[in-house]
């Protein structure tokens, strides 16, 4: 069997005639940090929607931990060990901050807790009881993270999580997700900012229009000539 704990497979994803995932292939090994970078509208979002469920694939196969996950719901997704973080966070603005991790808790009873106090992981100890309508869009997306902790992953996507946040709030972020990939959890990352990604992953795979263009170091990435164009031609 093999050790990766997700493997994407020759994946497509079309909208109409537009394939906004065009053959993707990648795979991710426990404690391992990958991140998918690439210019806007190159799949990113679309392929994390498609590992979590949210969309499925029309072509290819999602393989987490040996069992072939195409089409299952994000409920059933989420039994299973994967959760995400949304580019968009949408909490349940009439709970408070604390209630809207018990709900994410409460969904996936038998799991061993990753973080004692997802709250307190995420450093929003001090605004739990507040309602979550009254949170930033920065504590808003640490939220969204800490409900993800709460359901116990073994693969979290985390979408654009970095946007709008200072740099000591990206390094003292960065380290919390590396502590998370220390306990054993994958984690696929898309972002824009390649400072944080740089924290982050050993391994990026850079995305345009549906495909692969490039996977190894962020330094080599950034002395790939066909990633450089797609950049400064973008
Ligand atoms: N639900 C949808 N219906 C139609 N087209 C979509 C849908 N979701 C995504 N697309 C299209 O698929 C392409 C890839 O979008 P996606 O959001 O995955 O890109 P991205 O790399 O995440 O971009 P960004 O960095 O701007 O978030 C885009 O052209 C987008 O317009």
């Amino acid at each position: 069997m093999s050790e990766n704990v997700l493997e994407v497979r020759q994946v497509v994803k079309k909208f109409g005639g537009f394939r906004a995932l065009d053959g993707v292939s990648l795979s991710i090994r426990p404690g391992e940090i990958l991140a998918l970078v690439g210019p806007n509208g190159s799949g990113k979002t679309t392929c994390i929607n498609v590992i979590s469920g949210l969309y499925r694939a029309d072509e290819g196969e999602v393989v987490f931990q040996g069992q072939r996950i195409n089409g299952l719901p994000m409920s059933a997704l989420a039994r299973l060990g994967i959760n995400r973080t949304f580019q968009i966070p949408k909490p349940f603005k009439a709970l408070t901050v604390e209630e809207n991790v018990d709900v994410a808790h409460r969904n996936i009873r038998a799991a061993t807790p990753l973080v004692d106090d997802p709250l307190a992981f995420v450093g929003l100890d001090d605004v739990r009881d507040r309602m979550a309508s009254t949170l930033n869009s920065g504590q808003q997306k640490l939220l969204d993270l800490a409900r993800a902790l709460a359901g116990a992953p073994k693969l979290l996507l985390v979408d654009e999580l970095a946007a709008g946040m200072n740099p000591a709030e990206l390094t003292e972020l960065a380290a919390k997700l590396r502590e998370v990939a220390s306990k054993g959890v994958a984690l696929l990352v898309v972002e824009h900012l390649m400072g944080f990604v740089n924290q982050l992953a050993e391994r990026v795979i850079v995305m345009n229009a549906g495909k692969e263009i490039f996977e190894g170091s962020l330094a080599a990435a950034a002395q790939d000539a066909t990633v450089v164009e797609v950049y400064l031609g973008g």
